[in-house]
């Protein structure tokens, strides 16, 4: 495998840096420490759990509550062809496809001969929430997620949805299937360009009310309503969320989400998924605030530079550039942009705080052993 500039010595990481969560051992296998409740939690160990097993990986404090971790990846297991990750709980399914793809991405063995056999593809069941508070619910990974990161990065993976759970009970279950990449790199992503906005989304999952999607549509009313709006609708016994999009005509795909939550009533839940929207709308960006930290390791994975315009910088893209850099030795550049008008178009930014996140990536590669 060409690791480019990935490092090979052991690198003590301090997890309490910026954001200091969970989204730090996602990134680099560190730890949560800025937090109320310091340490590892029940899906941080679960996530942890599968990437040791992808790995072969030497892993010492892998138990909740842990504060401290040593974690040496060895050879992938490619005698095993299907993962499974379950958290007990309501842990976020997500987040454990956040943790794992990029290592499957890189999974399959260097092939051995000339003649080229595209490698298997890998599969991971995993068992927890599939909408949970403070992490991507499923539908914003199908939804939002997986279509940007296939065109813009050029992989390939497929997400099924076997059942939906919630917190407390969890019980869902997801199943994720890889291609892996050979003989190329990732390509470099470049999200410039906000366009205009063409068509709303809406994904729902309700027990009852209906009260909850008309306070949202209500809420979206205030900015544009002249469009198609696409409409699809789960029903479940368990939980319910509401995921509102956007999509402009450069392909950019914005979200605002709101779980259900029993101190709220439908109309609140709502308006609050629609607020989020609108509040990542207005800023001009071509992502909305949760896509713009999931999209910083792929950058730095890609080959050449990648570009992306967003709003304001949040602390998990902070957290996640600094880790990264770290682990790849790829330097991101972060410039604000006072007037990037022709690219706004109709949906000016609020207060002009719009950024350019750049970075050079290492093109990690997979090549033939000869
Ligand atoms: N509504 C949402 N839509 C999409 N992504 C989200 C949403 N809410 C949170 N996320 C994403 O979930 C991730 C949360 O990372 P974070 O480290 O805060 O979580 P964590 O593992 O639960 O850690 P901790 O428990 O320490 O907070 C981030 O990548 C963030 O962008």
């Amino acid at each position: 495998m060409s690791t480019a500039a990935f490092q090979t010595e052991t690198l003590p990481l301090d997890a309490s840096l910026f954001e200091g969560g969970g989204q730090v051992i996602r990134i680099c296998i560190g730890l949560r420490a800025k937090r109320e409740d310091p340490g590892l939690k029940p899906q941080h160990v679960s996530g942890l759990k599968l990437v040791q097993n992808i790995f072969q990986a030497d892993l010492q404090g892998g138990i909740a509550r842990s504060k401290e971790i040593y974690f040496k990846p060895n050879e992938v297991n490619n005698s095993i062809n299907t993962f499974i990750a379950d958290t007990q709980t309501a842990g976020s399914i997500t987040l454990l496809i956040q943790i794992s793809l990029p290592p499957l991405l890189f999974s399959a063995p260097p092939p051995k001969s000339k003649l080229f056999l595209p490698p298997r593809s890998k599969k991971v069941i995993l068992k927890g929430g599939s909408a949970v508070n403070a992490a991507p619910p499923i539908d914003f990974l199908t939804e939002i997620f997986k279509p940007i990161v296939e065109r813009e990065f050029g992989l390939n993976f497929d997400v099924s949805i076997i059942r939906r759970g919630y917190y407390p009970r969890g019980g869902g279950e997801v199943e994720l299937r890889v291609d892996p990449i050979v003989e190329k790199s990732l390509k470099p992503s470049n999200l410039v360009e906000r366009g205009k906005i063409v068509k709303f989304g809406k994904q729902i999952v309700e027990s009852a009310s209906k009260i909850l999607t008309e306070a949202a549509l209500f809420e979206l009313e205030s900015i544009q309503f002249d469009i198609e709006i696409n409409t699809e609708r789960y029903n479940t016994c368990k939980g319910s969320d509401i995921l509102l999009w956007a999509e402009t005509s450069s392909g950019c795909l914005i979200s605002g989400h709101a779980l259900s939550d029993k101190k709220l009533s439908p109309e609140e839940i709502g308006r609050r998924a629609a607020e989020e929207l609108i509040r990542n709308i207005k800023h001009g960006g071509c992502v909305d605030e949760y896509l713009q930290d999931q999209l910083i390791m792929f950058m730095a994975l890609a080959e050449g530079k990648s570009n992306l315009v967003s709003g304001p910088i949040t602390s998990h893209t902070r957290a996640a550039i600094h880790f990264v850099e770290v682990m790849s030795g790829v330097k991101f550049c972060i410039k604000k942009l006072d007037s990037f008008d022709s690219n706004v178009q109709d949906d000016k930014s609020e207060d002009g705080n719009l950024y350019l996140i750049e970075c050079e990536g290492i093109g990690l590669k997979i090549s033939k052993q000869l």
